[in-house]
């Protein structure tokens, strides 16, 4: 579907406060997680953003019921696994699509997936995923971009992942919750959206110890009742929002934020010069009072500076005058931004994973997102231009950034998205019927 591009009118110093959404990539794989119990679930601070009702379309092939009991209040039920496969059109659509394999197997015995989808910038392997499920004692077979698995009995063992990976540990984890083995995965990743998850899961009756370490322990139970969850704030808009701060050279407030969340963004805008101040739930970003300062930049995962917010801090960097460089090892190919910054005058020289950064003032010129990150990296350097820059590709944006340009308008921002606005329902689903009392 075509949508209509974002407008963005720079110039204006910004000022207010923001609250953040909460989390996407915590709220994807507990929607997914719910598949492992029978019983209703209802989550609590589920952003509305298409790639939750792209979930939900795929959840509801595999037998989910939904309804939404509030404005981000999320029923969920899975009496039963209907179907055990993954189809490509909805799979291919996002990257967190493929992590169903494991609740799948484990209630129904077998799945079948196609490669994910999701942000494309350059390859995105699943081998991980592959070699952990089948170290566990499943079956697994690949025929021309299709997995097939399988299992005769619970999942048990051991499986060291050959690096940090966020999905590969979700999917392992998912997928040895049910049943009687014993499963350590060492090497698990530790980021936020994985001991989101995790804690989910417990508070259902799962058996999962070392949340938020390296190894991981489950112990298999035989099945998980019903519950209610409430999902994290989402540290890639806050870090997203503070960078807008600093390269608008404004003040903002961000509210409904996890501050240790957001450490190696905080860190890297101090050493810039912005003045960043934590409060319980909030930040204060002020770049206002002086010259900001070039960078290193080098991603890592978690509690690493992040690779979904290495887009955004190139687009400021990029207006900061001196040599920045910024280094993405996470994902070397994640530079999709980079083109568009460079029709907006920005001097950015690639060479392999690193962009060597000179920075100046930009100036305002139609630009196409061709992934999430690299949209918000285009509405952060319009933002900072005279003129208005004309962003196409909003269905990326959709996919993370919930209410965008009226959010933005909220603190001064020039931007115009013509309804409809940014976050449609996908597809309507059959909603479940709840009893009002
Ligand atoms: C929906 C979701 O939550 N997406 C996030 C998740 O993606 P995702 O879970 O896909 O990212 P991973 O953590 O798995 O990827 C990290 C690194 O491991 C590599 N790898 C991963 C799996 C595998 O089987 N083999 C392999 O080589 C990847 O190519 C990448 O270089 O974490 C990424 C890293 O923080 C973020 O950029 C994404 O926004
Ligand atoms: C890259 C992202 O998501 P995905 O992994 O679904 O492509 C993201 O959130 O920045």
């Amino acid at each position: 579907m075509q949508l209509t591009p974002l407008h963005i009118q720079g110039g204006r110093e910004l000022s207010g406060e923001i609250a953040v959404q909460h989390s996407k990539n915590a709220a994807l794989p507990i929607i997914v997680a719910s598949l492992l119990s029978s019983e209703p679930v209802t989550l609590h601070a589920v952003p509305r953003l298409s790639d939750v009702y792209t979930i939900l379309e795929l959840m509801h092939h595999i037998g989910t019921r939904h309804t939404w009991t509030g404005p981000n209040s999320l029923l969920l039920h899975t009496p039963e696994i209907v179907h055990t496969d993954a189809p490509y059109a909805l799979v291919s659509k996002m990257r967190a699509s493929f992590i169903v394999m494991g609740p799948i197997l484990a209630r129904a015995g077998e799945a079948t997936m196609s490669m994910p989808g999701g942000c494309a910038w350059g390859p995105r392997p699943v081998d991980q995923h592959v070699k952990a499920l089948r170290a566990l004692g499943a079956e697994l077979t690949e025929d021309d971009g299709n997995f097939a698995a399988r299992r005769s009995g619970s999942l048990n063992g051991h499986f060291a992942f050959e690096l940090l990976t966020v999905g590969g540990t979700h999917n392992a984890v998912l997928a040895a919750v049910l049943g009687d083995g014993v499963v350590t995965l060492d090497n698990a990743s530790i980021d936020t959206d994985v001991v989101d998850m995790i804690e989910f899961l417990n508070g259902l009756g799962a058996d999962i110890r070392g949340a938020g370490t390296h190894t991981l322990t489950i112990r298999g139970v035989k099945a998980l009742r019903g519950g209610e969850y409430k999902v994290i704030p989402d540290r890639i808009e806050a870090g997203t929002f503070m960078i807008l701060a600093a390269a608008t050279r404004s003040r903002l407030r961000l509210t409904n934020v996890r501050t240790d969340h957001l450490n190696a963004i905080s860190e890297k805008l101090r050493e810039m010069g912005v003045d960043v101040t934590e409060e319980t739930d909030a930040v204060v970003v002020d770049a206002r009072a002086r010259e900001l300062k070039p960078v290193d930049v080098v991603t890592q995962s978690f509690p690493g500076f992040p690779t979904d917010v290495q887009p955004q801090m190139s687009a400021l960097l990029a207006t900061v005058p001196g040599r920045s460089v910024v280094q993405d090892p996470v994902y070397p190919d994640r530079l999709t931004h980079v083109a568009e910054l460079q029709r907006m005058g920005a001097d950015i020289e690639v060479d392999g994973y690193t962009q060597i950064i000179q920075g100046a003032p930009l100036r305002a010129a139609a630009v196409k997102a061709a992934d999430l990150r690299a949209g918000a990296a285009l509405f952060i350097a319009g933002l900072t231009t005279d003129g208005e820059t004309v962003i196409d590709g909003v269905q990326f944006l959709n996919r993370g950034y919930e209410r965008l340009a009226e959010r933005l308008r909220g603190i001064g921002a020039g931007a115009v998205q013509p309804e409809p606005v940014l976050t449609p329902e996908a597809t309507p689903l059959p909603q479940l019927a709840v009893a009002t009392d």
